[in-house]
């Protein structure tokens, strides 16, 4: 399967076109909606998202609620639109530090970043989460589900204290990033492949992970802790008792590139919001004079919203799989060949 997203952060609307869904699955409408309003929630929010109200629309590929194999086309509205349609707004010249303002505009030739802000924004990631709850109803077939976990925000653990300290952060004009974990359940042994890199599992879920805005870094299973420890303290012993089996996870589920059968877990890192109310130094890209960089608004922190991107982008890579090992023309295919191999690993 593959899939596109369009869309400006204050333009009329954001799309995604999937190609390659298998016929006969059911699009929940309701289903994707309350994954928009999830990844609209969290504290530390800035205004943006007490203007938006995430709906999705289907404009193709499904007929009485279900897919026909046709590429699904998922449309939704800025609401904010409404409020820059027209308007001649101001040339953005000082760039941020973190964003990606000054490459992209450097990089596409352009002399107002808000061109490069527009698309660059994680407004972007509300279409992805709408893409991934499709990927989510496809796995719920396979009973293949897909959680998140904030860790940490701003370095702290105890979520009790969350709070306080984004408070704190926006009372001094300044923001916060944290620690994800998202687990997989029910991922059958097989999906990915040792034999070439870009079939690897790990590989991945990795790109997808690291492909979301913000997103620092990736470690699976013991992760970045394994590289301290001696071997036998890291690897899964291997037992059987009718099935194989393991009494520890190190590997987060995934070994050589496959998935072995464990609840596949790793952790995503999230650097601090970019935009600062109390601006870092930049440059005017006009003057070339030292400045205060760029600031309209911004999320003081947006860990929560990034867990429910997360989700998506990871139910993205195994449905993909899934349609890769089992085929993904229709889902009574898919469903056969899934049991059929299921049986036979079993036996093995
Ligand atoms: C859900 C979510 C919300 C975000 N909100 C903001 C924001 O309000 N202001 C901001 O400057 N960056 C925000 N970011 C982060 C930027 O989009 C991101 O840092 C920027 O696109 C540069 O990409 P990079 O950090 O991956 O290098 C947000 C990220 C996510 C995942
Ligand atoms: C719009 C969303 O997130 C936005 C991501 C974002 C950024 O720079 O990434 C900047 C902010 O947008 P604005 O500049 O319009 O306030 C966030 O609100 C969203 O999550 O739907």
């Amino acid at each position: 399967m593959r899939y596109l997203t369009s869309g400006e952060t204050h333009g009329e609307a954001l799309v995604a076109i999937i190609e390659g869904l298998p016929s006969n699955l059911f699009i929940d409408v309701d289903f994707i909606n309350n994954e928009l309003k999830r990844r609209q929630s969290g504290y530390g929010r800035g205004g943006r998202m007490s203007i938006e109200s995430d709906v999705v629309h289907i404009l193709g590929g499904v007929r009485n609620n279900l897919t026909i194999g046709a590429p699904l086309s998922l449309f939704i509205r800025n609401l904010d639109y409404e409020n820059w349609k027209g308007k001649d707004v101001p040339r953005v010249k000082r760039p941020r530090p973190g964003h990606a303002d000054l490459s992209g505009a450097i990089k596409y030739d352009l002399k107002d970043m808000r061109d490069v802000l527009e698309r660059a924004s994680a407004r972007e990631t509300a279409a992805r989460v709408s893409v991934g709850a499709v990927a989510k109803l496809l796995l719920k077939n396979f009973g293949i589900d897909v959680k998140s976990d904030v860790l940490e925000i701003g370095g702290e653990r105890d979520r009790e204290k969350w709070p306080s300290l984004i408070d704190e952060a926006k009372n001094e004009g300044d923001t916060l990033g944290g620690v994800i974990e998202i687990t997989i359940d029910g991922v059958p042994v097989g999906l990915g492949s040792h034999v070439q890199w870009d079939r690897k599992l790990d590989a991945l879920l990795s790109y997808g992970v690291m492909s979301v805005q913000a997103i620092k870094g990736v470690e699976i299973g013991m992760g970045f802790m394994a590289a301290r420890q001696r071997g036998s303290s890291v690897h899964d012993e291997i037992f059987y008792d009718g099935h194989f089996y393991r009494k520890t996870n190190n590997a987060g589920g995934i070994e050589g590139g496959i998935s072995n059968g464990m609840p596949i877990v790793l952790r995503a890192y999230m650097k601090p919001i970019p935009t600062l109310r109390k601006p870092l130094t930049s440059v005017d890209i006009d003057s070339k004079e030292e400045v205060k960089a760029a600031y309209e608004r911004s999320d003081v922190t947006a860990v929560e919203a990034a867990a429910v991107v997360l989700e998506a982008v990871c139910a993205w890579t195994i449905a993909d799989e899934m349609t890769k090992k089992f085929g993904g023309d229709s889902l009574q295919d898919m469903v056969e060949n899934f049991n059929m191999y299921i049986k036979r690993v079993e036996k093995y």
